[in-house]
């Protein structure tokens, strides 16, 4: 399905309700498998977590996790530890382009018993499930923390627990930082000191408790983009999140003061609001090692407005869903950006026109659909291939046309 979107405006003063974090939702839902006592509230229904829930449930000796990144990491540690069991993992031809080697070295490190059943490097894997005896790995950490993660995930079940020893500069930090934050608070303790994570054995008993995610930081951004596009006085709550988040992507609020928005928190809700207008001068530079999936967000927010922009740090969104640098680049250009990139970096020009009646392809990409979204409130465009969005958010565009998005 392709999206005509006509120039649009939106409706102040509207209220959504965003779904639960499915990173946060991801990591709940492995824990739970591993200690049934954990309830789950505001869980997201992205695809990413239906495939995860279904996995962690299924009997089938195949399991194919589409194109949900965590899932492929956090479900091969868990298949790892599931004694006697064989299961095969797969995914989407995206998926079987992302590297997981280094996650698949360190689990046989441990004593797990993986194969790849196509090419060297990627899914789909073969898992014969093991008791796990070792209990100290190193492995890099510049290339993806969901490796780290997926290894902490289980760590509390091996018998000595874990010791990794993070090798390189660490890449996604506040992902790692969450699943330390969801460990202790189901009752497993962890340290973090230098480049070394530990994870203990879990206590005998872990309480019956319900955890509460938070709503979704990634899918927040599209809304401080459309604000930051938007004329002086508008503003949006949406709900639901806290002041002291676990996800890294809350770095928004602090980011998009330079893009004019402001960040109101009353109870769970918060209000963004347009407060001025940013000058044509003003360069938005920032390193997103700390938040790549807000950097596609950024970058159209910064062209719609016409701002020169740069970011690094970038050096994760060429394995992602799509190479979302080359994607950028593309698209952007298309509208009538001038804009470079390397292997980490972004550049954008500032410029004064969009072009309008673009087509945007999506590359399979959910965060290509909605980052490019926000631009119709500056030209009528195309987003082909709308329904990428479930991956992390399925009601996105039922939300944008609630809030005054109209298509043709
Ligand atoms: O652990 C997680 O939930 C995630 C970690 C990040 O990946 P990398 O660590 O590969 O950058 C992020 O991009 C992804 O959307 C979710
Ligand atoms: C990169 C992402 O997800 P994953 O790596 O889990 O597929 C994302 O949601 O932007």
């Amino acid at each position: 399905m392709d999206i005509s979107i006509q120039k649009s405006k939106l409706k102040n003063h509207q209220t959504v309700q965003i779904t639960g974090s499915k990173s946060e939702s991801n990591r709940l839902l492995l824990l739970q498998a591993l200690y049934p006592q954990i309830r789950i509230e505001n869980l997201s229904n992205s695809d990413d977590s239906e495939v995860m829930q279904k996995a962690l449930v299924s009997e089938d000796t195949c399991i194919d996790i589409h194109h949900a990144g965590t899932a492929m990491r956090f479900l091969t540690a868990y298949f790892s530890i599931q004694k006697g069991r064989e299961t095969v993992i797969t995914g989407s031809q995206r998926m079987k382009e992302r590297p997981i080697q280094i996650l698949v070295e360190a689990l046989k490190t441990l004593g797990a018993d993986i194969s790849y059943l196509e090419n060297e490097g990627v899914p789909p894997l073969k898992i014969i499930g093991k008791e796990l005896t070792k209990s100290k790995v190193a492995l890099e950490a510049n290339v993806s923390s969901q490796y780290i993660s997926a290894l902490m995930l289980i760590a509390s079940k091996l018998e000595n627990g874990l010791e990794l020893t993070l090798n390189g500069k660490i890449t996604s930090v506040p992902y790692i930082n969450m699943t330390l934050s969801l460990l202790n608070s189901i009752g497993i303790q962890t340290t973090f000191k230098d480049q070394v994570i530990t994870v203990q054995p879990a206590p005998k008993t872990i309480a019956e408790q319900t955890l509460t995610v938070e709503s979704d930081w990634s899918s927040a951004s599209y809304f401080y983009s459309l604000i930051a596009l938007s004329d002086v006085g508008t503003e949006i709550t949406i709900a639901s999140y806290t002041q002291e988040s676990l996800q890294g992507d809350s770095v928004l609020a602090d980011i998009y003061t330079s893009f004019g928005v402001s960040t109101q928190f009353k109870g769970h809700a918060i209000t963004l609001k347009k407060e001025s207008v940013v000058e044509a001068s003003v360069k938005i530079e920032r390193d997103l090692k700390n938040a790549p999936d807000i950097a596609q967000t950024i970058a159209v927010t910064a062209f719609g407005l016409g701002l020169e922009c740069f970011m690094e740090g970038l050096h994760t969104l060429k394995i992602k869903e799509t190479d979302r640098l080359v994607a950028l680049k593309t698209e952007l250009e298309k509208l009538g950006a001038e804009i470079n990139i390397t292997d980490k970096t972004l550049h954008l020009k500032a410029s004064e026109s969009i072009n309008a009646n673009v087509k945007i392809p999506t590359y399979n990409d959910h965060r290509m659909a909605m980052a490019f979204a926000p631009l119709g409130l500056k030209v009528p465009l195309v987003i082909e291939d709308a329904n990428v969005v479930s991956k992390s958010y399925p009601e996105f565009w039922k939300d944008l046309e609630t809030i005054g998005f109209q298509w043709a």
